[in-house]
């Protein structure tokens, strides 16, 4: 498989919204013994980042690279609307961790001009010794990057890529038509096979923490020229994560896991814990869509 599959790594809470290190620890094992994925987006939106402390960041980054060694590529997310924040967080997983590839969600909120857009990424990476991929998901962030606009973030030679999440598909083909060498890693899972056909260079999400093995057929079958096969594992999928998005995306991956026996803990607030009807919803999801 040459396309490269990565979780968005979840991140296990305790009832009390504090970091739950042993379920964070699982899931890290999970993803690496059981879905022997390729690598791990730590620190993303599915990792409940942008609800977390600077010290909890930090403390996540630590366990993982620590949990998981060497045993799959890893990329850190340091993006914040605190550019010192992420100045400092990326200083922290290059040289004190050893993080080799960083990545940063686009500046949000304040509705940053392009040249003040640059201005952050150039920062951030400036002073470590990394790689960043820029993260694009303009649903949550409202920041829509245009060709030119991720032409200019590319003339940085350390920014080599961009996690896709985003239903544009002319500015996806755009993208990879335009800029042949640069990382382009797809983010909605649903959506996986039109990303494959435009030449993506590989996939990061949150329903892979789970849902591995399909993805990891879907590709093989695509780049053996299956496409009957390809896309009949995508409806699959697509039935797998309609469920879960029904159910409450994060607390049911959540149960999902827990289902497979690691203690993925509860998502934070003001997310709220899962009801009995989401507990009883997820176990019936697990067995239709998951269980072996
Ligand atoms: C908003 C969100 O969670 N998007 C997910 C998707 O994997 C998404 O959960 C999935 O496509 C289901 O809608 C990823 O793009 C997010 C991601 O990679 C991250 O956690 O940073």
């Amino acid at each position: 498989m040459t396309k490269k599959l990565y979780s968005a790594l979840l991140t296990s809470f305790n009832a009390d919204g504090s970091l739950n290190e042993k379920g964070t620890r699982e899931i890290v094992r999970h993803n690496i013994d059981v879905n022997h994925i390729d690598g791990l987006y730590v620190g993303g939106s599915t990792g409940e980042n942008f609800m977390l402390q600077t010290a909890t960041k930090k403390r996540i980054f630590e366990i993982v690279k620590d949990e998981a060694g060497d045993d799959c590529d890893l990329i850190a997310q340091v993006g914040s609307i605190d550019l010192q924040e992420s100045k400092e967080l990326a200083n922290y997983v290059v040289n004190d961790l050893g993080y080799k590839t960083i990545s940063a969600v686009t500046p949000f909120y304040y509705n940053f001009s392009f040249p003040e857009i640059k201005y952050y990424y150039d920062e951030i990476v400036k002073d470590v010794d990394a790689n960043l991929i820029v993260y694009s998901i303009p649903a949550l962030t409202g920041v829509s990057l245009s060709l030119d606009n991720f032409a200019k973030l590319f003339e940085n030679p350390k920014i080599i890529g961009v996690k896709y999440t985003n239903a544009d598909f002319f500015l996806l083909e755009r993208l990879r038509n335009r800029f042949p060498d640069k990382k382009i890693l797809f983010g909605t899972d649903e959506m996986l096979l039109p990303a494959l056909s435009l030449g993506v260079d590989g996939a990061i999400g949150s329903t892979y923490n789970v849902n591995a093995a399909r993805a990891q057929s879907e590709i093989k079958a695509f780049e053996a020229g299956d496409m009957k096969k390809a896309l009949d594992i995508q409806h699959q999928t697509n039935d797998l994560i309609s469920a879960i998005l029904n159910n409450g995306l994060y607390q049911t991956i959540k149960l999902l896991l827990q289902d497979m026996g690691v203690a993925a803990g509860y998502t934070k607030e003001p997310m709220h814990k899962p009801t009995p009807e989401m507990e009883s919803v997820a176990h019936d999801i697990y067995n239709k869509y998951l269980k072996n």
